[in-house]
């Protein structure tokens, strides 16, 4: 039967194997020879990863659609290294009944590129007002482990108390989008000096802080699972410090975005810096890095936010928040933590793929690279480089903020459960995908 043969990668722990794959599974790892058939791939100087998996992805379908489908958002992921990602909830409609998780779920499976696993909304429309039906979601063909109202926070702490406590039942985990509302009334941007100089209302850091310490006290309370979605602030970080030296099961995320970029980026009022939460100072971003490296932030998710032109070419104050990050994610890892020592690539695997998986319950990521396993990786070149321009980008919506920087790295190939989706740093285009998965190789 044939496969593809990955000749001479870089493991991550150093070694240098060859990856044959027949059937959507990883059937040797070693030494390995090519079988009549096989697409073999000259690995020589590239890292091979497990497939990435996003825990933070805004896909936009249903209602969206201007913005990102299922379709082009999984095209994103494949081009940036990712094999799964988990779609947010704030779509049109809500993704808080079974009947839509399932849709976004089976149009995934369809595509082909990438794994989608829904995340369910907490309260009913997000409004905060009512539980959503969890426990069907939960129990539907999606299999939902993940609930947030993310783009909302759950500010009612009675809501948000119920929902640790019903999620439980099924081993599923609440991931806030800490920020306390009455705190951030009509923000802008970061509250500090600059806020004040450029005129923009501020975003406290408390108001991050101050949900993050009343969540970890209700999850410790409840004995249930907490997520923390983009960690922004240095005072977050020292929150779940504490909250995992007293054994709470909270885990935590960063963007890409937050350890690389900092408020100052707002003084020309270019809207494609607005993002929530905010960017912050330079030393959040130090605080960031080094919790990832120490371990206290558990993961790097996207948050990839995809808006159209006209919501980011106009005055800051009118702008939407948010920034794509599918395709970038991982040349920003590489140059904010890989190449400035900070991290290495086994621990780029755990904080983008085993345990952004593990968090979200999904399976076939806990033993990455190794016979018998589905067949999602990555292949990477690190010595390569590329000068970002939103031409390139292969999702839908052009709101990248990194417009003419150099950043290293580069995907050349991407292989989800034995499917190719990138060969050659270019995707595989969409009838090849969709009838491969079709056949489950
Ligand atoms: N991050 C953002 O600034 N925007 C997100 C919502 C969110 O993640 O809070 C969006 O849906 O556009
Ligand atoms: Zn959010
Ligand atoms: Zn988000």
């Amino acid at each position: 039967m044939s496969g593809i043969l990955i000749r001479g990668a870089s493991l991550v722990g150093g070694d240098r194997a060859d990856i044959r794959i027949a059937d959507g599974s990883i059937v040797a790892v070693g030494s390995a020879s090519a079988e009549s058939g096989d697409h073999v791939i000259d690995a020589d100087g590239l890292v091979a990863l497990p497939g990435l998996v996003d825990l933070h992805t805004h896909l936009r379908e249903p209602g969206g659609e201007a913005s990102e489908t299922v379709l082009t958002g999984t095209r994103a992921a494949a081009a940036g290294g990712f094999t799964a990602v988990f779609a947010m909830a704030n779509t049109t409609p809500v993704a808080d009944t079974a009947g839509v998780v399932e849709q976004v779920e089976a149009l995934g499976r369809q595509h082909g590129y990438a794994t989608v696993r829904p995340i369910g909304a907490v309260t009913v429309g997000l409004a905060g007002q009512q539980l959503a039906e969890l426990g069907a979601m939960a129990s539907s063909r999606a299999q939902v482990r993940v609930f947030s109202d993310d783009g909302h926070c759950v500010a009612d702490p009675l809501m948000m108390r119920r929902a640790l406590e019903y999620v439980a039942a099924f081993d599923g985990v609440v991931a806030q989008h800490a920020q306390e509302p009455r705190l951030t009334e009509g923000a802008q941007m970061n509250e500090g000096p600059l806020s004040g100089e450029l005129g923009l209302t501020g975003w406290p850091a408390a108001a991050e802080e101050s949900i993050i310490a009343r969540d970890v006290l209700l999850a410790e309370h409840t004995h249930s699972r907490l997520h923390v979605c983009h960690v922004s602030t240095a005072g977050s970080v020292d929150v779940v410090r504490w909250a995992k030296a007293r054994g709470i099961q909270v885990t935590a995320e960063v963007t890409p975005h937050h350890l690389l970029l900092t408020d100052e980026t707002a003084r020309d009022y270019d809207a494609r810096f607005k993002v929530n939460p905010p960017l912050r100072r330079a030393e959040d971003v130090a605080a960031l890095r080094a919790a990832v490296a120490d371990g206290t932030i558990d993961i790097v998710a996207t948050d990839h936010a995809p808006h159209p032109d006209e919501s980011k070419e106009c005055a800051w104050s009118e702008a939407a928040f948010g920034m794509v990050g599918l395709e970038s994610a991982l040349s920003v890892v590489q140059h904010a933590l890989v190449d400035t020592g900070m991290l290495d690539w086994a621990s780029v695997a755990r904080v983008l793929s085993t345990t952004p998986a593990h968090i979200g319950r999904l399976a076939g990521y806990d033993r990455p690279l190794s016979v018998g396993a589905p067949a999602h990786l990555t292949l990477v070149d690190p010595a390569a480089s590329r000068t970002w321009s939103p031409g390139e980008l292969r999702g839908r919506s052009r709101n990248t903020p990194y417009t003419g920087l150099t950043l290293p790295g580069r995907v050349v190939a991407t292989v989800h459960g034995g499917v190719p989706t990138v060969l050659d740093g270019a995707l595989v285009d969409a009838e090849t995908v969709a009838a491969a998965a079709g056949t489950g190789r």
